[in-house]
């Protein structure tokens, strides 16, 4: 396969990437964008535990004409990745979630909106025309705010939603209480602007806040600080609203299956176990993302990568089976899909882009990515997405030692 010529020859990878955008950030988006929760081991794990596969490349296959698309909510998408909800994309550039949309409309790339983005959930429908896009919900547990978000995602052609279900307290990432991170002023979280727009000018200030200060008690922050909790009320925030400590599978899935119809799918972001997995059939969910929420939420929590095999097992291809976390190079898209998962999705890479050129940036981002899932498949002798299997996979411990899958 001859390779393509790269966008930006001083960006050649994902790592460097990241390098560039560290510097474009400031010290409170930075440390948001990229910590993990506690000690940020999970966050590590889930890129280093992609080492412990190796490929097992395959030669002589005539690799002259390889196919990376799949099928994705009726769309073929370019290759098998996407980019993951992650919120509030305009503290990294102006472009914010329509320039995400924009890259990834052009690259047939399938998009997540988180829930708290910084634009409309309208706004990147119009962006991303007939490009695919799913929209993350969190739950509320006042059902009426939500009920409103999954009518206005119908009407704007969202194909599915992605219920967050890793959340039900916020993780505790301490650089972003340290730094008592606000949403600088003139940014909302554009989904629900109307709530925002009758907050009174101090409470404003209030809701800026990302995560509040410590002084605040656990029922404000979305953290379980011990205390007795206090429902949610009044305007939403993502400290008041998004962790949903009630949700569970009796009430909230068929009531989330009954809103969305037949007009959008139900999928569950951060499911991590074989039980659940099961659990997500039986209650006839349309998908699962094997997620850790990019190690922000239950540090101590397996990789990604090392979960997926139980899930996949589970699941038995009765649904798609998606894996999202520490996903930086072809080559962990591949070891994903050998594992079996369908499909992966890409967070912080896409963040990174938008700082450093916001939506060129995003673009650039999904070019090194489909430049390296391309040349790894041709590489490893695999001419279709749906070829690539276990059989070209080793697992190797620490010692060493070497076995097949
Ligand atoms: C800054 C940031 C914000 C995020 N916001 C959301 C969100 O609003 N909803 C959600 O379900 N997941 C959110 N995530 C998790 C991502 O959807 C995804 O699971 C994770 O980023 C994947 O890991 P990666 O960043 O290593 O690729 C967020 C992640 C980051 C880094
Ligand atoms: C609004 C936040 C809770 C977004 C999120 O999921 C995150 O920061 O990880």
């Amino acid at each position: 396969m001859a390779t393509t010529t790269p966008h930006d020859l001083n960006c050649l990878t994902i790592e460097e990437l990241e390098a560039h955008a560290r510097t474009m950030m400031d010290k409170q988006t930075r440390d948001y964008y990229n910590e993990g929760a506690d000690s940020n081991s999970t966050l590590h794990e889930n890129m280093h535990a992609y080492n412990k596969y190796r490929i097992r490349p395959r030669v002589l296959r005539d690799v002259s004409r390889i196919n990376s698309t799949v099928n994705i909510f009726g769309h073929q998408n370019s290759i098998p990745l996407g980019v993951a909800p992650t919120a509030m994309q305009r503290l990294a550039h102006s472009d914010g979630e329509l320039g995400t949309a924009r890259a990834c409309k052009k690259a047939k790339v399938a998009m997540g909106l988180s829930s708290f983005a910084t634009h409309s959930l309208e706004e990147v429908a119009e962006a991303s025309g007939e490009n695919p896009r799913v929209l993350q919900l969190y739950l509320f547990e006042e059902r009426a705010h939500s009920a409103k978000l999954i009518q206005r995602a119908k009407e704007a052609g969202y194909k599915a939603v992605f219920l967050t279900v890793d959340t039900p307290f916020l993780g505790r990432r301490n650089m972003e209480i340290r730094n008592q991170f606000k949403l600088p002023p003139h940014l909302k979280v554009r989904n629900f602007a109307e709530e925002q727009d009758s907050i009174p000018a101090e409470a404003d200030e209030k809701e800026g806040a990302v995560r509040p200060t410590m002084q605040r008690s656990g029922s404000q922050t979305g953290y379980n600080d011990g205390e007795n909790r206090v429902p949610p009320s009044g305007p939403i925030t993502f400290h008041s609203h998004a962790a949903n400590p009630t949700l569970n599978w009796e009430k909230d899935i068929r009531w989330l299956k009954q809103e969305c119809g037949d007009e959008m799918q139900v999928w569950l972001k951060g499911i991590a176990t074989a039980e659940d997995a099961i659990l997500a059939v039986h209650h006839g969910v349309d998908g699962i993302v094997v997620s850790n929420h990019g190690g922000r939420q239950l540090n101590g929590a397996l990789a990604t990568i090392d979960a997926l095999p139980e899930v996949v097992e589970a699941v038995r291809g009765k649904i798609p089976v998606h894996v999202d976390g520490g996903i930086r190079h072809g080559t962990d898209v591949f070891k994903a899909m050998a594992l079996g998962a369908d499909f992966v999705w890409v967070g912080r890479p896409a963040l990174w882009g938008l700082a450093y050129k916001g939506q060129e940036g995003v673009e650039l981002m999904l070019k090194l990515f489909t430049d390296e899932i391309r040349l790894c498949m041709s590489l490893a002798g695999v001419v279709r997405v749906e070829d690539i299997s276990k059989e070209y996979l080793v697992k190797m411990d620490s010692s060493g030692f070497v076995a097949r899958l």
